[in-house]
């Protein structure tokens, strides 16, 4: 076979180009991976994971994960930046160790550079614990628990900047509750919310709605990509914020979180813990000539 192989999948629709690196001998850096999730010039996706052991990873700290998880998930979006931490692309990266044979059905955890995550089969689901989350400037953070204003541009022009709230969930998330009157498929996130103040490593903008007890529509412009149709750790910032705004923070809650390419649910949990399930889909293999193997 030429070619280096690689698979495609995708989470409620926001889409990666993973690319099996058994042996550490790919090199997958910015303008690789930019190449490879161009939807015209490349294989396409809102992402590229990397599969790689994890004690043949690069960076000092996640070879220290090397005992806990042995395989890194070495994400990168779609403009070739690296990432922390990639919610959707944890379930899929698991789904494809599974069908592999690299991991059993039980509970598996995977390596990242916001550290172990750890991740179990549900059906047809993959359910990941998240990590500790935590307010990005909880001193900024008001009485109504709003610490950013975001401005999105709108099919109607409004100027007014909306409250928003930073949390970090291992990646940086801006989380805006759309005021009663303002329709999420009215927003025009083609372009880059403004964010103020700016946060010094750019910031995923969550855009979201309250449906009813427990359940958010959401969109969201995703750093280094765009709008994507989903995102594991922005939904995850979604229902956290709520739980801020609402002072339930500490109590365990569950959350429907419906984007665009589906719906995943959240369970907040108490002492900063939070969980994400939903689909995990592998759609296709194949090679590509694009990236070649170091010798
Ligand atoms: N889509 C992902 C998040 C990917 C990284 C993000 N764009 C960032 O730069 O932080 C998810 O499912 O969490």
């Amino acid at each position: 076979m030429t070619g280096i192989p690689f698979t495609k999948g995708h989470g409620t629709e926001n889409d990666f180009v993973l690319l099996p690196d058994l042996d550490g001998s790919l090199e997958v850096g910015a303008q690789e991976a930019a190449l490879l999730a161009d939807r015209h010039a490349g294989i396409g996706g809102d992402g590229v994971i990397r599969i790689v052991p994890t004690r043949l990873a690069a960076e000092d700290d996640v070879r220290a994960q090397a005992d806990e998880a042995p395989w890194f998930m070495d994400y990168r979006n779609a403009d070739g930046s690296a990432a922390q931490m990639c919610g959707n692309g944890t379930r899929v990266f698991a789904a494809w160790l599974r069908r592999e044979g690299l991991v059993g059905a039980g509970e598996t955890a995977i390596a990242t550079r916001a550290g172990v995550r750890r991740v179990r089969f549900d059906g047809d689901h993959v359910v990941t614990h998240m990590g500790t989350w935590r307010l990005a400037r909880p001193e900024e953070a008001g009485d109504q628990g709003f610490d950013a204003l975001v401005h999105v541009a709108e099919a109607e022009e409004i100027n007014e900047p909306y409250s928003a709230l930073s949390l970090d969930l291992g990646n940086p998330h801006t989380v805006v509750a759309l005021p009663p009157g303002i329709s999420l498929d009215g927003l025009d996130l083609t372009q880059a919310p403004v964010v103020r103040p700016v946060p010094p490593e750019g910031t995923n903008v969550e855009l979201v709605r309250v449906l009813g007890p427990g359940h958010l529509a959401m969109r969201v412009h995703e750093r280094g990509v765009g709008e994507t149709r989903s995102c594991g750790t922005g939904v995850c910032a979604a229902a956290l914020a709520m739980g801020v705004w609402s002072g339930t923070a500490d109590e365990s809650s569950t959350w429907r979180v419906d984007v665009p390419g589906g719906s995943l649910t959240v369970n907040a949990l108490p002492g900063q813990q939070v969980e994400l399930a939903g689909p995990a889909a592998l759609v296709a293999d194949g090679t590509t000539t694009l990236l070649t193997r170091q010798s």
